[in-house]
Order: C-alpha cells, then sequence, then structure tokens
C-alpha cells in the first residue's frame, strides 16, 4: 500500500531554491507540535535561518504521528522543512545555560510551552529580553498567557471548539465538526509567522526594540469568526450550523453531478447567479420574487438549492463545468488529493516540485506559496533526522569547545 502512490515524481520540476525575503533573520524555535513551529517554517520558507531544538531522545511528538512512510514521519517531512535541526533540553540547568547563551545571536525566538513553563526554566521574556533587548518572542499557547485559562494544555482541536468555529460547522442536524486536519494550528501559525514580520519591521524603523507576542490559538480560530460575534451583538443571532451553507451569502453550496463527481458554487454577485440561471435553461428564474437578490434567495435558499441540485444531477461534472466556465459562473470541481496532485492548473503552477530527500529519496514538495517576484525562497531541505545538526551548530558556529559539547551531551542537555 505504500508504495502505491501515483504522484509521478520523475515528472515534476526541480525544486525552487531562489533566494529570500527574510535572508538574514536568525529564528531559535523552540517549539513543539504544529502551531508554533509551522510558524516558524512559514519564516524559513522565505529565507529565515531556523534552528529548531528537540528535546533530546525524544524528539518533537509530530515524529510519531500516524502518517509514517519507511518509518518516518510524513507530516514532519514538511512540518520541519528548511530548518536546521539541533537537540537542547532546556527542562536542565546546562540547557537552559545555553538557551540564554544562544539568544544573544537570534533575532526571534518561538515557543509553545504552557505558559509559566519558560519561566519556571529561567527563561521567561524578562531574563531573555535583558540578554538581547532586541529579540523577538512569539509565544503560542491554547489560550494566551494571561486569563483563567492560560495554564491550561491546549491544542488546535479544543481551539475549533473553544473559539465558536466547531459549533458553527456541519450539518444543522449533525454533531459540531472540527477540520480534518489541524486547522487551528495553522491560523495560529500565520497569524503568529504575521506577527513576527510586524514586530521586525517595527524594531528595525523603532530604534530596535524586540518585543513579546501573545499568540493564542483560540484567538487566532476566533478571529476568522469575529463578525458572527457582531451578528449576536447587532441582531441577537447565534450563528448555527448550516451545512455548506453561509448565512451571508446565496447560492452557496456543494451539488453532486450526474457522474457522482461534486462541485461547488458561490453565487458572490448578481451577475454571477443570473447566468447561472441563463446556463441552466432557467432565465425566467432571474425574475422569480424568490430568488431577485441576495436577500430574497437566502429566504428561499432550500428552494434555491434544490433547483441548482436538480439540473447539476443531470450533467456530468465535466460538462457542468465547461458551461458554468463558458458563462463565467464561479464553480470548480470538489477534489481529492490524487486530483490536486493531477490538476493541469496545478501543474501549470508548479504547486509540487521535486527534492531529494535522503530518507525517502525523490519526493515531492509544496511550493513556497506565496511567491514574491524579487525573493521567491524556496525549499532545500525536508524535515530531517533528530540532531543532524548539532555538530555544526553547536561546534563550528557557536563556538563551543569539544569538551564543552562532550559534556553537554554526557548531562542529556543537547
Ligand atoms: C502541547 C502542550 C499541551 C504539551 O503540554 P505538556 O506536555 O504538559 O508540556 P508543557 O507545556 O508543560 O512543557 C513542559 C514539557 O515540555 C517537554 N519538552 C518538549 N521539548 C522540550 C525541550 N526541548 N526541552 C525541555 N522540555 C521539552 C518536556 O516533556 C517538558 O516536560 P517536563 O520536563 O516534565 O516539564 C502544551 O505545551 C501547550 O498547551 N502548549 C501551547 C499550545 C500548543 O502549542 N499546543 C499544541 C499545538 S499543536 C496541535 O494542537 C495539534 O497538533 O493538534
Amino acid at each position: 500500500m505504500a508504495d502505491q502512490h501515483t504522484v509521478d515524481v520523475s515528472a515534476l520540476p526541480p525544486v525552487e531554491q531562489g533566494r529570500g525575503a527574510l535572508e538574514g533573520l536568525r529564528v531559535l524555535d523552540l517549539a513543539t507540535m504544529m502551531a508554533a513551529p509551522w510558524a516558524a517554517t512559514y519564516l524559513a520558507d522565505y529565507g529565515a535561518d531556523v534552528v529548531k531544538a528537540e528535546l533530546p531522545g525524544t524528539g518533537d511528538p509530530v515524529r510519531k504521528w500516524g502518517t509514517q512512510y519507511k518509518g518516518v514521519s510524513l507530516a514532519w517531512k514538511t512540518l520541519a522543512r528548511n530548518k536546521r535541526l539541533i537537540t537542547l533540553a532546556m527542562n536542565k540547568p546546562e540547557g537552559q545555560e545555553l538557551v540564554r547563551r544562544l539568544v544573544k545571536d537570534f533575532d526571534v525566538l518561538i515557543e509553545n510551552f504552557r505558559p509559566g513553563v519558560m519561566e519556571r526554566w529561567g527563561l521567561g521574556p524578562d531574563v531573555l529580553q535583558e540578554i538581547n533587548p532586541k529579540l523577538i518572542i512569539l509565544r503560542t499557547s491554547g489560550y494566551g498567557q494571561t486569563g483563567p485559562f492560560a495554564e491550561r494544555p491546549g491544542f488546535g482541536t479544543l481551539a475549533e471548539g473553544f473559539s465558536g468555529l466547531a459549533y458553527i460547522t456541519g450539518a444543522d442536524d449533525r454533531p459540531p465538526s472540527i477540520a480534518g486536519y489541524p486547522l487551528a494550528d495553522g491560523v495560529a501559525a500565520l497569524t503568529g509567522a504575521m506577527a513576527v514580520l510586524a514586530a521586525v519591521y517595527w524594531r528595525d524603523v523603532n530604534g530596535g526594540k524586540g518585543q513579546v507576542i501573545d499568540n493564542a490559538i483560540t484567538e487566532a480560530t476566533y478571529r476568522l469568526i469575529d463578525y458572527t460575534m457582531l451578528d449576536w451583538e447587532k441582531r441577537g443571532v447565534i450563528r448555527k450550523r448550516s451545512g455548506n451553507r453561509l448565512a451571508d451569502l446565496a447560492p452557496r453550496n456543494t451539488y453532486q453531478c450526474s457522474d457522482g463527481h461534486w462541485i461547488s458554487i458561490s453565487g458572490g454577485t448578481q451577475a454571477i447567479v443570473e447566468r447561472m440561471f441563463r446556463v441552466m435553461d432557467r432565465p425566467e428564474l432571474i425574475t422569480d420574487p424568490r430568488f431577485l437578490d441576495n436577500e430574497t434567495r437566502l429566504q428561499n435558499v432550500a428552494d434555491l438549492d434544490e433547483v441548482i441540485a436538480e439540473w447539476v444531477g443531470r450533467h456530468p461534472q465535466e460538462e457542468v463545468l465547461r458551461r458554468f466556465e463558458e458563462a463565467r459562473v464561479a464553480a470548480a470541481a470538489v477534489h481529492d488529493i490524487s486530483q490536486v496532485a493531477e490538476h493541469p492548473h496545478f501543474k501549470a503552477r508548479e504547486l509540487l516540485q521535486r527534492i531529494d530527500d535522503p530518507e525517502l529519496g525523490p519526493t515531492s514538495v509544496t511550493h513556497v506559496h506565496p511567491r514574491l517576484s524579487e525573493t521567491p525562497g524556496g525549499v532545500s531541505r525536508l524535515g530531517g533526522v533528530m540532531g543532524q545538526d548539532n555538530e555544526s551548530f553547536y561546534l563550528d558556529e557557536v563556538g563551543l569547545s569539544e569538551e564543552e559539547y562532550r559534556k553537554l551531551k554526557d548531562v542529556g542537555a543537547i
């Protein structure tokens, strides 16, 4: 089963390795799992020099995640791409001392321990910024650094529920839904990376002072749906699950074609909806009082969906998409991952490129997204073996003596 993959890796273009806009930015990634280290991955894609530390012997939990191939975590491959990998135990005094030594030479430090843990280790922001006032510290946690829930362990899964997102996601007669991938972690990674860049900009134009960024996964996730708060505040509406429909816009749904394939449609503008009715040979619906405008369509959304589903269900996907495309109706196929790999549009965009990985051999890698015109960045390596850069980092770069290095190894600090 593991060898039955269908991406023809040999046909992919070689991986892009362009200059990155963040070249010279040094990031110490002390974080674990998804949300926080993923922020560092985004920075690394643009050329930041990210050094990622793992607990010696144990390593990052993502290494043990279920998606294993030839004994290697595939999630790790993409999560730790472009990073140098060292080991460093912050729960040992020698490891703590080492962090205090390292931060002198970094611009950004990223951590995601439960609030209070870094302080317990003598590595709180006050200590670190006294050593390096320019240091930008990205702290990612489940609930933020303050408030009654601050010290609770947090996960993206909990954040989807706690933030209000899961409650409005899914079919109205089914339980609240959580995305089939670490959605909240990805969102917190993006807000974290964005805040780091804002702090770097401010530091560089305003006299060089670092900042502490308090990135709560629950709040990053809530921020996605914050206009539903206004709906509650101003109109007293508690938004509920509405399947694929959106309380703001109609039509908006997925529809099954006669060959069993699915498409999604978004009636984002009045013109698109009118063109859709014409393609469906139902021009009279344009003046139907139920469907005159977005407001009336929302009031009659069940009727609207029935009309669209009936028409879509009578034609194969290829025909539906072709006819909608000819009329510039906004519709798209619902793809599984193999269809994403094979789609000519994604191929033309070089979504997947080819990289030679020491553990996996030739492997596809997703290009840097989004690309910058002058400094597109690139991927020089996928996630590798724990501690693979220990010697070059600690001995050649940090300047530890062989003896210091051996002693730290002996006590399990690296
Ligand atoms: C992930 C956590 C629930 C894990 O909780 P805990 O296992 O209780 O760890 P703590 O935060 O208390 O941190 C202390 C422990 O960190 C472990 N640890 C890991 N790496 C290190 C290094 N390099 N050095 C020292 N210690 C380390 C070690 O086992 C420590 O245990 P001791 O030595 O015994 O102290 C929590 O860290 C957390 O809430 N983090 C913030 C939110 C977050 O990032 N969640 C994961 C998002 S990813 C996600 O949701 C998802 O993938 O799904």
